[in-house]
């Protein structure tokens, strides 16, 4: 841990993040900060480096170059502690799909290290907040693409961490749902928790987020606080005007009928 992390108040510090993929810059030395208690909102264009800027944050992908801490413990260096800290929905990870969304979120609360009676409480809980009781007993292969994304959710919340990295939580869940989400994360933060969020939803982040990140080519573009970073304009119109790139469709008049 170096001194600036323990002095630091972040939930997240995360210095100088790189990663190259062959040719291509991914993220291209990244520094943020994420203060402890905030919600925190990641956006930006698609291939913009979010998901390889959060999954290096995570100890998901080996960074090229920089470090990541939470709550002052280094991700790298100590992934052991950092990940009793983290709860993580990572995008595009396979789960163990052929346990029913009983059985994996039980088993991710057992391989916390939590005791049985616990889990299955807590199992309940997370089944019933987030509209799943019904479906416990099916398969993770047979869910939706929504219900994935619920059960991978209530996998990270089983250990109640202490900072939740959720990445794009929202594609493909149902309106009901989403608020039902929104709402568990609110609680969450307003109880102490940290939670950083990708999303492409802009509307989304202005109202649910404290604070947000705009991120393009793997570069950071503005970070602050949302009315910060917006500075007067929705986020929408910020974002557009920050990233660029709107083409009005010119290309395809064979398209007009
Ligand atoms: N495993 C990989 N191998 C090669 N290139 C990759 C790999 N993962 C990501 N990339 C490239 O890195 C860049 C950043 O991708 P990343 O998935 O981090 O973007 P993103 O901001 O999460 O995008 P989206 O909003 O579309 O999910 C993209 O150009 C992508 O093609």
């Amino acid at each position: 841990m170096t001194e600036n992390a323990q002095l630091s108040p972040s939930a997240m510090s995360i210095r100088g993040l790189f990663k190259r993929f062959g040719e291509k810059v991914a993220v291209n030395g990244v520094n943020l900060e994420v203060p402890a208690g905030s919600f925190y909102g990641l956006v930006g264009p698609n291939g913009a480096g979010k998901t390889t800027t959060l999954s290096m944050a995570t100890g998901l992908l080996r960074p090229d170059g920089g470090e990541a801490w939470v709550h002052g413990v280094n991700v790298w260096q100590d992934p052991l502690a950092a990940k009793k800290v983290m709860g993580i929905l990572p995008d595009g990870v396979r789960l163990f799909d052929r346990l029913s969304g009983e059985q994996l979120v039980t088993y991710s609360g057992l391989l916390r290290g939590m005791d049985r009676e616990t889990v299955q409480t807590r199992v309940k809980d997370l089944l019933d907040a987030l509209d799943l009781s019904k479906d416990a007993g099916t398969l993770v292969v047979d869910y939706s693409a929504g219900m994935t994304k619920k059960i991978a959710l209530a996998s990270a919340l089983i250990h109640a961490p202490r900072v939740l990295i959720l990445d794009e939580p929202f594609e493909s869940v149902d309106p009901i749902s989403a608020a039902n989400i929104r709402d568990i994360l609110s609680d969450y933060v307003r109880s102490g928790g940290t939670v950083i969020v990708s999303s492409h939803v802009m509307d989304l982040v202005q109202r649910m987020c404290d604070h947000v990140a705009v991120i393009a080519a793997g570069n950071v573009l503005a970070a602050g606080t949302v009315d910060e970073v917006r500075a007067g304009q929705s986020l929408e119109d910020r974002f557009v005007e920050l990233v660029g790139g709107r083409n009005h469709g010119e290309g395809l008049s064979w398209l007009r009928t």
